[in-house]
């Protein structure tokens, strides 16, 4: 479904250029839900933003459901593919009602029947009609999300790029998202590539996971061989056994 070949992408020019993706390869079946982990800078929400058209300037080839996508961003790649960002504040505009938040695509889009695809929508995410007249300083930081996630729905995509998408929120709230997520992704058919650094997140959704370092894909494996310690590259070790020690560390943390 996601189809990434040789994908390069730089940033600056002349002496000051930085090689950010190096032929990065990554193949996702349709109904897949795959991991990118690896450490910061590593290149994982670049890839990303790639795929969603924020950036432009890639080399290489990219296809999603078979469909080639050019270096701009259109109406179709909208109703193909949709991010979520880690964090569900700045991605919302302040000054509008979740209503005109979810109105908006539709408009765009000339698509008919809004009221009622919005409030289907929010019942989808767990939210209800009364939230549309509210502001997304009114919500909570669950809610925001759950909001972010019905706004990327709302044009019917059939993948979602998801960076971090429970990172920001707190502790008692992240189950419930990664839940939501979970089920609407069964009930939609929809494949997920989902950047996390969270060893949890990967056991409990992803099928296969690639490791990134440097802008590189170091291996692609299945998630139960990452959970068996079958793992054939240094990094990979080094990162699996540091997410374990953070787990713990959070664990007693949340306990004390
Ligand atoms: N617009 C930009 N201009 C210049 N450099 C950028 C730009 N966006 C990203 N970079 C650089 O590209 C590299 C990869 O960034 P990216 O955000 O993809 O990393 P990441 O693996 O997602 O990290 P994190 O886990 O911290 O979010 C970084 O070195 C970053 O500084």
């Amino acid at each position: 479904m996601i189809d990434v070949r040789n994908l390069n992408l730089t940033f600056g020019e002349g002496a000051k250029t930085t090689q950010v993706l190096t032929d990065v390869n990554i193949a996702v079946r349709e109904g897949e839900i795959f991991g990118l982990v690896g450490e910061s800078g590593s290149g994982k929400t670049t890839v990303l933003k790639c795929l969603a058209g924020l950036f432009t300037h890639w080399k290489g080839e990219l296809k999603i459901d078979g469909q080639q996508l050019e270096h701009r961003i259109g109406r179709d790649r909208c109703r193909l593919v949709q991010m979520v960002f880690q964090d569900p504040y700045g991605s919302l505009h302040p000054r509008h009602t979740i209503g005109d938040i979810l109105e908006e695509p539709l408009q765009i889009h000339r698509i008919d029947q809004r009221d009622q695809r919005i409030n289907t929508i929010l019942e989808k995410v767990g939210l209800n009609r009364a939230f549309r007249s509210r502001y997304p300083h009114q919500l909570s930081g669950g809610q925001r999300q759950r909001v972010a996630i019905a706004r990327a729905l709302i044009l019917k995509p059939r993948v979602l790029l998801l960076d971090e998408p429970t990172s920001a929120l707190d502790v008692s709230v992240q189950a419930e998202v990664l839940n939501l997520l979970f089920d609407l992704q069964k009930e939609e058919g929809l494949t997920y590539l989902m950047v996390t650094h969270d060893l949890g997140v990967i056991a409990h959704l992803c099928q296969r996971v690639a490791v990134m370092k440097y802008g590189k894909i170091l291996e692609t494996l299945e998630t139960d061989a990452l959970l068996r310690g079958d793992i054939t590259d240094d990094y990979t070790r080094v990162l699996v056994d540091a997410s374990r020690d953070y787990s713990r560390e959070m664990a007693a943390k949340v306990m004390l």
